[in-house]
């Protein structure tokens, strides 16, 4: 259950999100859509933890986080440019976050192995990003933002970048892997289709605020 409570943030004089409030139920899949500059991005940044509210509160399963370091929140986050690590191999973006956790290496192995295996992968373990395809680094950045086992996970426009063909399998992929993980998600998109097939929780972003549509 994430609980937004009365986030404001203004920058430079304007004020971007103003006194937001919603609440998503754990195990919704919600989807956020709003015209471009709205402040999608930034509610997502405030949530996880990349920037901090000018006031209000974030509050998960009942825990108030707004204070909380990114890693301590329990967070997964794709962002829009995905951000792999330029010079790090698939097996160690996946790798990562259970590194950090201090998992033992046969872990940290094991869990990348599986992973890649849902995502349809394993053949790229060794690859760098720079020699990945826009599909194939969308789903290394998904496999790397579940690794952290959060149960939440936000998504910014994670299906823009794909084709048709590609988008209805990353679609069916995420489908998938939220109701296996029983997953938490917010995802922003410009898509009505895409909302539509995915969304059990419909939002909308205008002029600073957010309602349910
Ligand atoms: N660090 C910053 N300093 C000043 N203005 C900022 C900063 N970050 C974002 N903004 C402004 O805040 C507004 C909201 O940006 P944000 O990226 O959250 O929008 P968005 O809804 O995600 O847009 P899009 O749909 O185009 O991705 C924009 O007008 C942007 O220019």
């Amino acid at each position: 259950m994430i609980q937004l409570e009365q986030l404001t943030w203004q920058t430079a004089g304007r004020t971007i999100l103003e006194q937001v409030s919603v609440s998503i139920p754990s195990g919704a899949y919600a989807t956020l859509m709003g015209p471009t500059g709205c402040g999608k991005t930034t509610l997502l940044e405030i949530i996880c933890g990349l920037r901090q509210p000018s006031a209000g509160r974030v509050l998960l399963d009942g825990k108030d986080v707004t204070g909380l370091e990114p890693r301590e929140r329990g967070i997964g986050y794709v962002p829009q440019d995905l951000a792999l690590f330029p010079g790090l191999r698939v097996r160690e973006q996946i790798g990562f976050a259970p590194r950090l956790r201090g998992a033992r290496q046969a872990e940290v192995d094991s869990q990348v192995n599986e992973l890649a295996a849902q995502f349809g992968i394993s053949h790229l373990l060794d690859r760098l990003p720079d020699l990945l395809s826009g599909g194939e680094k969308q789903r290394v950045a998904l496999a790397r933002a579940l690794a952290a086992r959060p149960s939440l996970l936000l998504l910014d426009e994670p299906l823009s970048a794909l084709d048709e063909g590609m988008r209805a399998e990353a679609v069916a992929l995420l489908q998938r892997v939220q109701q296996e993980l029983a997953l938490t998600v917010l995802h922003v998109t410009h898509s009505s289709s895409e909302a539509a097939a995915l969304g059990t929780l419909h939002l909308r972003m205008t002029a600073g605020r957010i309602e349910v549509v």
